[in-house]
């Protein structure tokens, strides 16, 4: 198995790199590519941990190389905000970086599986589709927005509002990622009941999450270790569905014939090929339909604006 990571000498890519390089399977190849030229350096400094993951690292203009033969590809290269930032406003400069690397992609490794985190991932998923359509490669079960820091922070911030074992915890988190289109769905989990003001002061929370990180970080950037924390969660379940697990449910932002919006966070099983079954999210309360609803109108807008930029 081959994972390949563009944006690797990044605060996510390096995290996501050691996480990478000590969990993954024995036998597998990590491959890093970031324009930064330490990244080189980066793949020798995780050569010398004693696992059998095999590093590579690639720096320059061109990810070709890195993404010769791979499997899986996690895209994180892009520019993260500073305080009063919206996610929307790293459009103008990520746009183009996820389009030129999803591009290569196309032309180097077509039948890899590939999550995108850079922001905005509402919008930047949508150009992805759109760019691997153009080269007549696209299929949709290969595709995936990255939404699992919305999962890990729910099923955190739950367990410690409710005094839980964090492990237990589960908390499906659909819709897309950014404000309102983060919905957590409160009322599936299991175990345990919310007052109305709870439900509120949480969804409130995880919804704003990102830019409490980014605040507290005052200008040095975004949530990065947690981040790397989800994808490398992420990652090992697209290998481990790549590898015939039976079972392996993440929710991530798809294009999975919602009935909402062309791209959706919802449930999936993960398999062989990807997205092998797109899951239902079940029953919402009357607070979570009407957040859902009233979410539509923004994510359709941030789907559009990344179909709008390739065509
Ligand atoms: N999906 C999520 O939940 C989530 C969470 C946190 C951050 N993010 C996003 O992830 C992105 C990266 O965040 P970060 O904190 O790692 O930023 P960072 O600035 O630390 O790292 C970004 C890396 O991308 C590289 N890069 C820039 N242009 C490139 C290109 N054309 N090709 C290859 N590499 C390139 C840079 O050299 C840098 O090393 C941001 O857009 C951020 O908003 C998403
Ligand atoms: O908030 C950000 O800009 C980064 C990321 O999307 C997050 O949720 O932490």
């Amino acid at each position: 198995m081959k994972v390949a990571v563009l944006g690797a000498a990044g605060g996510i890519g390096q995290a996501l790199a050691l996480l990478l390089k000590t969990q993954l399977p024995a036998g597998s190849k990590l491959s890093l590519y970031d324009i930064a030229p330490v990244t080189p350096g980066v793949a020798v400094d995780l050569s010398h941990i004693p696992t059998a993951v095999e590093v590579k690292g690639f720096a320059g203009e061109d990810p070709t190389a890195a993404l010769e033969g791979a499997d899986v590809v996690l895209i994180s290269a892009g520019v993260a905000r500073k305080p009063g930032m919206d996610r929307s406003d790293l459009f103008n400069i990520n746009a183009g970086i996820v389009r030129n690397l999803v591009e290569k992609c196309a032309a180097t490794s077509p039948k890899a599986l590939i999550g995108i985190i850079t922001n905005p991932v509402n919008t930047t998923v949508a150009i992805a589709a759109e760019v691997l359509k153009k080269a007549g490669v696209y299929d949709k079960n290969r595709l995936f927005g990255v939404t699992t820091l919305d999962v890990i922070r729910s099923e955190t911030f739950v367990a410690e509002a409710k005094g839980l074992n964090v492990v237990d915890v589960k908390v499906p988190v659909i819709g897309g990622h950014s404000g309102v289109t983060i919905l957590p769905l409160l009322s599936q989990v299991e175990g345990v009941s919310f007052t109305d003001a709870e439900v509120a002061a949480l969804t409130t929370r995880i919804q704003n999450a990102g830019t409490e990180v980014v605040e507290a970080k005052a200008g040095g950037g975004s949530a990065t270790l947690s981040m790397g924390q989800a994808a490398c969660r992420f990652g090992l379940s697209l290998v481990r569905g790549l590898q015939g697990e039976a079972n392996v449910v993440e929710c991530a932002y798809v294009d999975g014939g919602s009935e909402h919006a062309e791209f959706f966070a919802q449930p999936v099983v993960l398999g062989k090929n990807g997205v092998e079954e797109v899951l239902a999210y079940g029953e919402v309360s009357a607070f979570e339909a009407n957040a859902r609803d009233a979410m539509l109108d923004t994510l359709q807008a941030d789907i559009q604006l990344g179909i709008d930029f390739v065509k």
